[in-house]
């Protein structure tokens, strides 16, 4: 039998599988049954929490320095991800409450980089480090380099965002909302993106405040995405023209989270993550 826990970030969730002395290699048949939401456990994500200097990835290992602890984390359909924004906040709870993590500041190390978590009075604030326009001379120009169209929609422009891993932010033109988008199946994304891309479909709410919805690459709809709230507020400020350090609040199906823009190209991502079971299975 194999322990698990079961959190999520914002209704995005997840079942981390404590792997501390890195001897589970997991199959993506495997991730594909612990996430199944009718014959599994149930899960947009499977991370594997492993001391990043047993890492089978060289890049990973390089990490062990500055991050004890490596964050596997695979999408529903057993597909690496190099990032996770709301699982970095769950992964640092799961931590803290096994005592593998102390204090207020916790590094992780990712396939995208370390990142530093800490605790704050909404639950948890990452530093998702460095982000980029994936086409900096189209976004300068036309403002966007996609086009995306939804099942059943029609096509709409939209921006690539690097966040460590791909994303594409539309916004929803007047006349569409956001509830009547169909995200049963993946928007088609022109020119197709070889790695895959997460979608995400935005609607200004106010000043400073966006509401989204999101499709996931390896997953499907989820509740919510935080790299992908952070590359849907980074997009809509470089659309607005001002690019200040302004914080943003960004609303998805499954809460509420903070997007802070941080000097030097970096964005902070803030909000809550809940531990609700821990349980054995097996794999
Ligand atoms: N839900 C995550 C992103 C998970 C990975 C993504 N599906 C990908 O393949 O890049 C988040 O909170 O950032």
């Amino acid at each position: 039998m194999t322990r698990f826990t079961k959190g999520h970030g914002t209704e995005n969730d997840f079942v981390l599988i404590p792997d501390l002395e890195g001897t589970l290699e997991l199959t993506p048949a495997q991730v594909q049954r612990i996430a199944d939401r009718h014959a599994g456990l149930g899960a947009d994500g499977v991370i594997r929490v492993v001391r990043t200097a047993l890492s089978t990835d060289e890049a990973v290992r390089a990490q062990s320095h500055d991050a004890e602890w490596f964050m596997d984390y695979r999408n529903a359909d057993g597909s690496l991800a190099e990032m996770c924004g709301n699982g970095t906040r769950v992964f640092a709870d799961f931590l803290r409450r096994e005592g593998l993590a102390f204090g207020r500041q916790i590094t992780i190390a990712t396939r995208a980089g370390v990142k530093t978590v800490r605790v704050v009075e909404e639950g948890y604030a990452v530093d998702l480090g460095p982000w980029r326009l994936a086409d900096e001379a189209a976004a300068r120009a036309d403002g966007f380099d996609l086009m995306v169209r939804p099942r059943h929609g029609k096509p709409v422009p939209a921006l690539s965002v690097d966040m460590g891993n791909p994303h594409a932010v539309v916004m929803l033109p007047e006349g569409i909302e956001l509830e009547q988008l169909d995200l049963t199946g993946a928007p088609e994304v022109q020119p197709e993106q070889r790695e895959g891309v997460n979608v995400e479909f935005v609607r200004a709410v106010g000043p400073g405040h966006i509401a989204m919805r999101v499709h996931e690459r390896g997953v499907g709809e989820t509740r919510s995405c935080g790299t992908g709230a952070a590359a849907a507020a980074l997009a809509t400020r470089f659309w607005s023209g001002v690019e200040d350090l302004s914080p943003w609040t960004v609303d998805v199906p499954g809460g509420r989270l903070t997007v802070t823009p941080l000097p030097g190209q970096r964005v902070e991502l803030a909000g809550p993550a809940a531990l609700v079971a821990d349980g054995d299975f097996p794999l």
